[in-house]
Order: structure tokens, then sequence, then C-alpha cells
């Protein structure tokens, strides 16, 4: 089974050998989360050649040769290139400098996969299907978009709002673990899809109080 981990990119090189369909697709993501990335490509599809000229990306207009990377000291490295030696040799010099590697078209190779994900502000939904059908995972993906809408991201600026307001209350976190699974219902979910984040807010907050904050009493 693979590890499902929500990585913190800001500022973090990452690299990706190859500037087409899939490098494109890796490189917004990327750009998305903050990260600093390097295309190593003798050519850019259109979009990626417009990142590059808004400096939005670095790009270096050749082939991949074997100690492009050690210079980048990439956290990532994507191999994306559709010439099976210079993913190779990459993915091999990524290795060597102990970069985890993702290898689109090679299973064997690869240290990760990349998700099909939903944002809703902080909220992240991602699907995975463990290499074994990436049109399934969009396919998924369709769907959660439907039934997540933006209201979701909103309320989530609120719930957390409520959190701070919960963690100040007495007892400790046993006692508030307590009071959210009281409040947060599943009725929560249909209001905010039905975008009734009021009437979903004031219901956690009657379930916050219908709960009842107990002091702590030091078991565990
Ligand atoms: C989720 C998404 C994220 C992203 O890339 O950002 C992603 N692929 C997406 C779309 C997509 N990719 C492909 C199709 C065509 C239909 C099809 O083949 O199914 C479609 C659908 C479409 O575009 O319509 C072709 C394809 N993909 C891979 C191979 C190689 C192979 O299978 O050997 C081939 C065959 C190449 C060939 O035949 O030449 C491999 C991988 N693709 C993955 C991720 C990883 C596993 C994800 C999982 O576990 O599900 C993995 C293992 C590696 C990786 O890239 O991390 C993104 C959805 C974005 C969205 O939400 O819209
Ligand atoms: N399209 C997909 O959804 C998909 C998904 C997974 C895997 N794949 C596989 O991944 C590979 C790339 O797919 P694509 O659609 O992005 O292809 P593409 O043809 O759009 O792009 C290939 C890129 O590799 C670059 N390249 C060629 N030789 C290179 C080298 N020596 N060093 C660095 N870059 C080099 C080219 O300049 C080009 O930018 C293919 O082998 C494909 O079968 C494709």
């Amino acid at each position: 089974m693979l590890y499902p981990l929500n990585l913190e990119l800001a500022g973090r090189s990452c690299a990706i050998i190859g500037g087409g369909q899939v490098a494109c697709r890796k490189a917004k993501g990327l750009l998305a989360a903050g990260a600093q990335v390097m295309v190593i490509a003798p050519e850019l599809t259109g979009s990626l050649q417009e990142l590059a000229r808004q400096d939005r990306i670095s790009w270096r207009p050749e082939g991949y040769q074997r100690g492009m990377l050690q210079a980048i000291k990439p956290l990532l490295v994507f191999a994306t290139a559709d010439d099976k030696a210079a993913n190779d040799a990459a993915i091999a010099e990524a290795k060597e400098l102990g970069a985890l590697v993702n290898a689109a078209a090679d299973p064997e190779q690869t240290d990760f996969h990349v998700p099909s994900r939903i944002e809703r502000g902080d909220l992240l939904l991602t699907v995975s299907t463990g290499g074994g059908s990436p049109a399934f995972s969009r396919l998924l993906r369709e769907r959660l978009e439907q039934e997540y809408p933006n209201g979701f991201g909103d309320f989530l600026v609120r719930l957390s709002r409520l959190r701070q307001t919960v963690k100040g209350m007495p007892g400790g976190s046993r006692e508030h673990e307590r009071l959210w699974r009281q409040a947060l219902t599943q009725h929560v979910i249909d209001l905010v899809r039905a975008g009734q984040l009021d009437q979903a807010e004031e219901e956690i907050k009657n379930g916050i109080i219908n709960a009842g904050a107990q002091p702590q009493d030091g078991t565990c």
C-alpha cells in the first residue's frame, strides 16, 4: 500500500526532465504548491514556454546529461522525457543524491505517485488508483468536484476558527475530541453542500453546547 502524505514544497527545489504534456501538468501542480521548478529539456510545450518566459520556471534548454541535478539539489525529480535512456540516467543520479523520483512511465523505479486533486481553500481531496487507472482517478475527481463545491473551503475557515475557541474550553484534547465527534454530524456536510454555511455553523455550535464541556479526569 502507498503511504499518503501532503508535502510542504514552498521554496523547495524540484526538477523535471522533459518538457512535454506530462511535464507541464507536473510543473503546474508544483508551482501551485510554491516549489522552485527547473525543467531540463531540449524543447518545451507552449504553456511551459510561457511559464519560462514569465520566469515562473527555470529552463535548461538541453537534453539531460549526468551531473545536471547535482547543482539543483532537488527534493523531487520527475522523469517525463520520451527518451528512456535519459529518464534512466536522471533517475540514477536523483537516487544517488537522495531525491525522490516520480517516473510517470516506469512504475518499477517510481518512489511516489501524483494523485488527482481537488482544492477547496485548505481542504485538499486526493484520489489515487496506485497507478492502476489514472483515467478513473480523473473521473472520480470530476465527481468529487460536483459533490464538494467551493463552499467547503469557506466552511473550513469557520471550522478552524471554532476549533481555536474549543481549544480554549475546559478539558484536554480527549474532551475536545468527544465534543467534535458529537457536534460534527453528517448533516453538517449536507448543509454545506446546499450552501447553508450559517446553519451548518449554528448546528455545530449547538452540538458543542449540548455535548457540554467536561473537565479532564487525567485518565488515558
Ligand atoms: C492523477 C494524475 C495526476 C497528474 O498527473 O498530475 C495522473 N495521471 C493523470 C491523468 C492521466 N494520465 C494518463 C491518462 C490517459 C488515460 C490512461 O492511460 O489511464 C490520464 C487521463 C487523462 O488525462 O484524461 C496516462 C498515464 N498515466 C500514467 C501512465 C503510465 C502507465 O500507466 O504506465 C499513463 C499511460 C501513458 C501511455 O499510455 O503512454 C501514470 C501515472 N499517472 C498518474 C497520475 C500516476 C498514477 C495516478 C493514479 O494512481 O491514479 C502515475 C502512475 C505516475 C504519475 O504521473 O505520478 C492525472 C489526472 C489529472 C486529473 O485529475 O485530471
Ligand atoms: N501523456 C500522458 O498522460 C502520459 C502519462 C504518463 C506517462 N507518459 C509517458 O511519459 C513520457 C512523456 O509523455 P509526454 O506526453 O509528456 O511526451 P511529450 O512528447 O509531450 O514530451 C516529451 C518531452 O521529452 C523531452 N525530451 C526528449 N529527450 C530528452 C532528453 N534527453 N532530456 C530531457 N528531455 C528530453 C522532449 O523535448 C519533450 O519535451 C512518454 O514516454 C509517455 O509515453 C505519458
